[in-house]
């Protein structure tokens, strides 16, 4: 985080709630991650389709991350903190106490998750209003997104949820609230996941339209009526009972936050690429594409003006980078189908055995595996016969279409390590071809990218890295600082510090880029 006024040796904290983890990170001024922790969290699926969460298990997973990224430094020099999540649904009472999200009743479980896939019937009947709000999400509503997912609470969970909700919250919203009492809606939730226009505000009609009447009544004290733009100070900061729960100062700037594929975005899309030869040198930003690859992958382009691209999420004005464009392609599973092929396997056991026994992670093993039976052909000719079809969770972009279903041909009889690890590739492969023709998808409305820009947990996997190289035909760079998703959010801490003028003045400074694959 180069440049701005800040105080020598500031520091910043960055929570990152992912799918499977909470992560926390203290940054300094010049934007290098001093301390990391982890911690994982619940995940519950009670029925096919519906995954759930807990606030309150986040929460206390959040403390216990930043109390460790804290450890032995004087907490006096942390100026600010700022959280991204997964953009999951989080419904609190009128007492901001969790209410059930399922049938059983069960208030610990109060988030509907991003992948949650219930909502199926709402969201075709959204979409068959064919509202105008529609135009802004690629011409198709997502299930993943709020609106189906509320509508799916007020028809099925009416007297336990629905009547009684005082709040619903997107999760990285829910963070900020919980740190500082503010209830004010981060720019970047809403306008992505909620249908608010940066513009023009609510659209009452919509609602209406939809059968959620109820929001358009009250205002939309539920869902939002008050919206910052990401980065900007919350309130007096954090509160005394929040800085007990983390183990900082009470007092410091809280950000408005951001989803974490954004966070993600605004941590590698500024990189500085200068002496590697890269197309996108000299380049405006908006030749590079950031892929934030974790348990999904989400592929961000910005543009100056809008641009309209058939089954691609946006445009969205200034949802991450401020006064810019977005458009947010995506799968909606890539992690989580590679470790669903993975462990589904008949090798897993033998695989796992194998991996443990070399102190190494499965796909390490794999990856060397594949360079070993490959011989002395490219290591994608292994596939030759064999191809995977990855939508499992339905299609996100470009096709928009959540009916789709995997698909594996050329399958054999056989079940040993050779043919788990070119089932892998293929999925890997299968990946990389959604990526192209999320990037062509792009390309056909508009957009004119060069480079890629990779992050996440699967950007440590080199196999994945070079598929994506090869296949899309374009370079693929990664941030020196492996946690970029969490850079993003600790520079929204020092956003909302005053040390930095704006989130802009960040990204168009910031990293420089470790590796390169072409
Ligand atoms: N070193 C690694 N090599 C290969 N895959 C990895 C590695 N680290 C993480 N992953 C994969 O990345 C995915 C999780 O990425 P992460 O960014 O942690 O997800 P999320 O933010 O959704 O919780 C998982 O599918 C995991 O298997
Ligand atoms: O919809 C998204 C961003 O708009 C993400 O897919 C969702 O937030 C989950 O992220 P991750 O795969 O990093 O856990």
């Amino acid at each position: 985080m180069p440049g701005g006024g800040q105080e020598p040796g500031s520091y910043y904290v960055g929570v990152d709630v992912g799918t499977g983890s909470v992560r926390a990170a203290l940054v300094d001024q010049r934007g290098v991650l001093l301390a990391f922790a982890d911690q994982p969290i619940n995940q519950w699926e009670p029925q096919f389709n519906h995954h759930e969460q807990s606030s309150e298990d986040i929460w206390a997973a959040c403390g216990v991350v930043t109390k460790k990224v804290v450890q032995g430094i004087d907490v006096n020099r942390i100026r600010g903190l700022g959280f991204d999540a997964t953009c999951s649904l989080v419904v609190l009472d009128k007492q901001f106490r969790p209410l059930p999200v399922n049938h059983e009743g069960d208030s610990h479980r109060n988030i509907i998750m991003w992948l949650d896939h219930r909502a199926v019937s709402q969201v075709h009947r959204i979409n068959e209003t064919k509202h105008g709000v529609l135009q802004y999400v690629g011409g198709v509503m997502s299930v993943e997104m709020q609106a189906p997912k509320l509508l799916w609470l007020k028809e099925n969970l009416r007297e336990t949820c629905w009547d009684k909700a005082g709040h619903f919250f997107d999760l990285p919203d829910f963070l900020s609230w919980k740190a500082t009492g503010v209830t004010a809606r981060s720019l970047c939730s809403l306008v992505c996941k909620w249908t608010y226009s940066a513009e023009k505000g609510w659209d009452d009609s919509f609602w209406k339209l939809i059968g959620l009447e109820d929001f358009v009544a009250d205002n939309y004290s539920k869902i939002g009526n008050q919206v910052l733009p990401p980065g900007a100070s919350l309130g007096n900061g954090l509160t005394p009972e929040a800085a007990r729960d983390l183990g900082l100062p009470a007092g410091i700037a809280v950000a408005a936050s951001l989803i974490d594929a954004h966070a993600g975005g605004l941590g590698v899309i500024g990189a500085d690429v200068r002496g590697h030869g890269l197309a996108c040198e000299g380049q405006p930003v908006t030749s590079r594409l950031a892929v934030i690859c974790g348990t999904s992958s989400c592929h961000m382009g910005i543009s100056k003006d809008p641009i309209f691209v058939p089954g691609v999420w946006g445009p969205y004005f200034s949802a991450m980078v401020p006064g810019f464009w977005l458009n947010e392609g995506g799968q909606s599973v890539t992690g989580k189908l590679i470790d669903h092929v993975v462990r589904g396997h008949a090798a897993f056991p033998e695989l796992q055995a194998k991996a443990t026994a070399r102190c190494q992670s499965v796909y390490a093993y794999l990856n060397s595996h594949l360079d070993l039976i490959k011989k002395a052909r490219p290591v994608g000719f292994l596939t030759v016969d064999l191809h995977v079809w990855p939508d499992f969770h339905g299609n996100r972009s470009p096709l928009a279409d959540l009916t789709l279903k995997g698909m594996v041909t050329g399958l054999k009889l056989s079940q040993d390590l050779d043919d788990l690890a070119i089932l892998y590739l293929a999925t890997v492969q299968a990946i990389a071809f959604g990526t192209r023709l999320i990037i062509e998808a792009l390309e056909a409305a508009g957009h004119s990218l060069s480079t890629l820009f990779l992050c996440g947990g699967l950007s440590k996997n080199p196999l994945f890295v070079q598929m994506h190289a090869d296949i899309t035909g374009m370079p693929v760079v990664l941030s020196q600082e492996v946690e970029s998703v969490l850079v993003g959010a600790a520079i929204l801490g020092a956003c909302a510090s005053g040390d930095f003028a704006s989130v802009q003045e960040h990204i168009m400074s910031s990293f420089s880029v470790s590796g390169m694959h072409a």
